[in-house]
């Protein structure tokens, strides 16, 4: 009953649900007499970096999933980061606005869920389970047709623009001739011309980005910024469609699209650019000045909305009561597209499900980057309101008087008190955009939960977001793109303390904690139907080094001032020791690594692993395997999987840390030690393009050097086996019970170990010939070492009786 309590104690408290959200803001009263929409504004962030690794495809069904969502879109706005700034991303971004014109009623006219058009259309389930209208079919009918229309646009872009461009060059190339020609008196001149090959737009104009061809000002890592609003700020109200020939009848539903803009910020050599961080960063500043909405939320370009409330869910934590201390709210990542027997963990299912929950319990889970629900005030670096109430192990709300002393004893230089708003005019640390500096007051206050009731602190009055939204002008975008230059952040304090912070391989973590150590809270907010779905690399190379960044990264934290021991008294006590965990944990590879090797090493030298059974020992080991054994029960009830899923997890636990947490600790040291810098390439999202086998990404092998200590353990331990088997075979008195003890835990190692072997097989068992050669070496020099150190010596193990299990 235990087990069944604990979760009790950790309740999703949230007085608000979705029916009361609508009460509350979307129905008539005398503050909002239409009836109008008093919901906060919302702007959505999509990051994507390289169309050859993350599809268009894929990023174009994710936008389509956002311009579909259920919330007042006269308060939503999209925003897609382009950091490849590829003209390929930006021609596909404007397909994918033309087919949501269609797709965004259609769904809204048939409730349709996922609004993800390709993850729609891949339902295995009876598409009109639930459809009440007559026309649905009919309407399905032509949207797949119009869906498989526009896919083999997108995937035709490629081509189309090289052709394009390929035509538009040689145009230009033959005129540039014919005025050297002029020139020259008639003949071309015998050095020819020299024409830059451009990537052309169809209106005839450069592309302003990266070309094909890459030439100065158009490469990666150097071009102009580019700021286009795709589509314009909707209309206040409703805009209602009507019965159409062609297309399909859209009477009485809401045609209205969210604001959409691709950005891609300005790159040039010699700036460094941060990754996803700065571009996150970009997107606030640039957000800030065109849509300014009071909450932001974050996706990767591979990660999609699958339930279309969900922004309103986690709004429902935002609007509640006390909600204006909280600075995000994070959704579990679900995954699709990964080997139904998960083979490498990649559901992370006890972190998902165990961990962040917990989390939630305390301060509140760590953003993990994707999937969160961000309060743009706490991005700007400010202290939550009332941050000083609660403090101590279990958050209990302190006496007044120590209240007082307290915050004067505290480093204050960013706290500012919500009731006057920061004095903007001081330091520049927000950049010198005075527009932007203008919009945090707004921003803040328009994130405020509702004053209705006498107990709500800090709210603002009901009816206060009924204003509309004003057009777009010039000046206003043309501010917006100054923001996203690169020296824009010079002397500011972006990336340190405001926004997504720098400097880590995972920026996530840290910007979390950032804003946890300011004392903001956050929330947790797992829905019945997944709020946001998305795909993970299932081979084991990519997944290796997936596990190796986030490891890396916290390394980086363990060594920088974001280490929990240094955080501030407004980290609660167990957060703190949360925080301590997630910078601490690839540490415990080199334990770890230890124990897969000394069941093999007893085997060697044929004593056990431990001197004697005495009690002591035995009390030790019983109490740690008592203590091991709750917190598996605690996972797998918390987390409500099942064993098999844990049994993976605690699997791919042994796999990652014998290889990517030990090389991080060696990384993470080296950059200490030596300052050597560490990078990371992107990690490849696959597209599921060989049709007959989804799943043909899971064999794909690609030899890394990660793969060296788990080889050599397994080795280590299959030749440990075999000596051991032999040496007991040979010996005079055979003592096969040792024998037995002794295998038990290498066989424990090995079971660990199975899905690395098995993907290292790839599809076919093939395995590079040099693996064998190396391992084999390893092993021999290993065994030959141990046997030499440590000669099998029968008399002295078979006078030393209670090495016997
Ligand atoms: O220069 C860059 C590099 C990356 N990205 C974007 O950042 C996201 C994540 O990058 P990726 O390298 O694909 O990392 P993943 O392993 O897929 O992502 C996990 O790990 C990252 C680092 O911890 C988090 O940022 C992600 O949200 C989390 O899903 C993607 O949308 C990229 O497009 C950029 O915008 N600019
Ligand atoms: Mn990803």
């Amino acid at each position: 009953w235990i087990l069944d309590i604990l979760p009790k104690l950790n309740p999703i408290n949230r007085s608000t649900d979705l029916a009361a959200l609508r009460d509350k803001f979307e129905q008539p009263s005398p503050a909002n007499p239409q009836g109008r929409s008093d919901l906060p504004g919302v702007d959505i962030f999509v990051s994507t970096a390289d169309p050859e690794k993350e599809p268009p495809l894929v990023t174009a069904n994710t936008i389509l999933s956002i311009l579909a969502v259920d919330y007042p879109v006269e308060k939503l706005s999209c925003y897609i980061s382009d950091d490849g700034a590829a003209s390929l991303t930006f021609e596909a971004m404007a397909e994918a606005v033309n087919f949501a014109e269609m797709w965004v009623p259609f769904c809204r006219k048939h409730n349709i869920e996922p609004r993800n058009p390709d993850s729609y259309f891949s339902i295995k389930t009876d598409p009109t389970k639930n459809k009440k209208r007559p026309d649905f079919v009919k309407d399905r009918r032509w949207i797949k047709r119009e869906y498989d229309e526009f896919k083999v646009r997108i995937n035709g872009l490629p081509e189309a623009i090289k052709r394009r461009s390929d035509g538009f060059n040689s145009m230009e190339e033959m005129k540039e001739k014919k005025v050297a020609k002029e020139k020259n008196g008639g003949v071309l001149p015998a050095e020819g011309v020299k024409v830059t090959k451009a990537t052309w737009m169809a209106d005839g104009t450069h592309w302003p980005g990266t070309w094909y061809t890459p030439s100065p000002d158009h490469s990666k890592g150097d071009h102009a910024g580019i700021l286009q609003v795709m589509t314009k700020v909707p209309e206040n109200d409703l805009v209602l469609g009507h019965p159409d020939e062609k297309r399909l009848d859209f009477t009485g539903v809401d045609i209205r699209l969210p604001m959409f803009a691709y950005v891609s910020r300005e790159k040039r050599p010699g700036f460094d650019h941060n990754k996803k961080a700065g571009a996150m960063n970009a997107l606030v500043r640039a957000s800030a000045i065109l849509s300014n909405g009071p909450f932001i939320l974050n996706l990767d370009c591979d990660h999609y909305i699958y339930n279309s409330l969900a922004i309103k869910e986690g709004m429902c934590f935002m609007m509640d009561r006390g909600g204006d201390r909280i600075c995000y709210i994070q959704f579990p990542q679900r995954f699709e597209g990964i080997d139904p027997s998960d083979r490498y963990a990649n559901h992370n299912t006890v972190f998902f499900d165990g961990n962040m929950r917990a989390l939630d319990g305390l301060q509140g889970p760590v953003y993990v980057g994707t999937g969160c629900m961000f309060r743009r005030y706490a991005l700007y670096g400010f202290h939550p309101p009332r941050a000083n109430d609660y403090t101590g192990m279990f958050g209990q709300t302190k006496s007044r008087a120590r209240n007082i002393q307290m915050q004067s004893e505290e480093d204050d230089s960013d706290t500012l008190p919500l009731t006057s708003h920061p004095d903007l005019s001081l330091p520049k640390k927000f950049g010198n955009s005075n527009v932007f500096t203008d919009s945090i007051p707004i921003a803040e206050f328009q994130g405020r939960p509702l004053a209705d009731h006498l107990s709500v602190k800090n709210g603002r009055p009901p009816g206060a977001l009924l204003i509309p939204r004003p057009p777009l002008d010039a000046p206003t975008v043309a501010e917006a793109v100054a923001v996203i230059s690169c020296w824009y952040e010079d002397k500011t304090e972006w990336g340190d303390r405001i926004g997504w912070i720098y400097g880590s391989v995972t920026e996530d973590v840290v910007t979390g904690y950032r804003m946890h150590n300011r004392g903001w809270r956050s929330i947790y907010c797992i829905t019945k139907r997944d709020a946001f779905r998305g795909t993970a690399p299932i081979n084991l190379t990519d997944r290796l080094h997936q596990v190796l960044r986030w490891a890396t990264g916290s390394v980086e934290i363990f060594f920088s001032r974001n280490n929990a021991f240094l955080a501030s008294s407004r980290l609660k006590f167990l957060q703190r020791i949360a925080y301590l965990n997630v910078g601490i944990y690839p540490f415990t590879s080199i334990f770890l690594v230890v124990y897969c090797f000394l069941p093999a090493l007893s085997l060697f030298s044929g004593h056990f692993i431990v001197q004697s059974l005495d009690i002591a020992f035995l009390i030790y080991l019983l109490s740690i395997t008592v203590s091991l054994t709750f917190l598996s029960l605690l996972e797998v009830k918390w987390s409500g999987i099942g064993l098999e899923e844990w049994w993976r997890n605690e699997q791919f636990w042994v796999i990652g840390g014998s290889s990517a947490h030990l090389v991080a600790v060696i990384q993470g040291l080296l950059k200490v030690v030596a300052g050597i810098e560490i990078s990371f390439k992107l990690t490849s999202k696959s597209s599921a393009e060989d049709e007959d086998d989804i799943y043909a990404d899971l064999y794909v092998v690609r030899w890394t050097s990660l793969f060296i200590m788990p080889l050599t353990i397994i080795v280590v331990n299959v030749v440990a086996v075999v000596i051991g088997i032999s040496r007991t075979i040979y010996s005079v008195i055979p003592q096969w019970n040792k024998l037995i003890g002794g295998s038990f835990f290498s066989f424990w190692v090995l079971a660990h170990m199975y899905p690395f072997a098995k993907g290292l097989m790839g599809r076919r068992g093939k395995l590079p010939t040099i693996v064998y050669v190396w391992s084999g070496l390893v092993s021999i020099t290993v065994s030959l070492l141990w046997i030499t150190i440590s000669p099998p010596d029968d008399s002295t193990t078979a006078s030393n009786g209670n090495v016997q299990i």
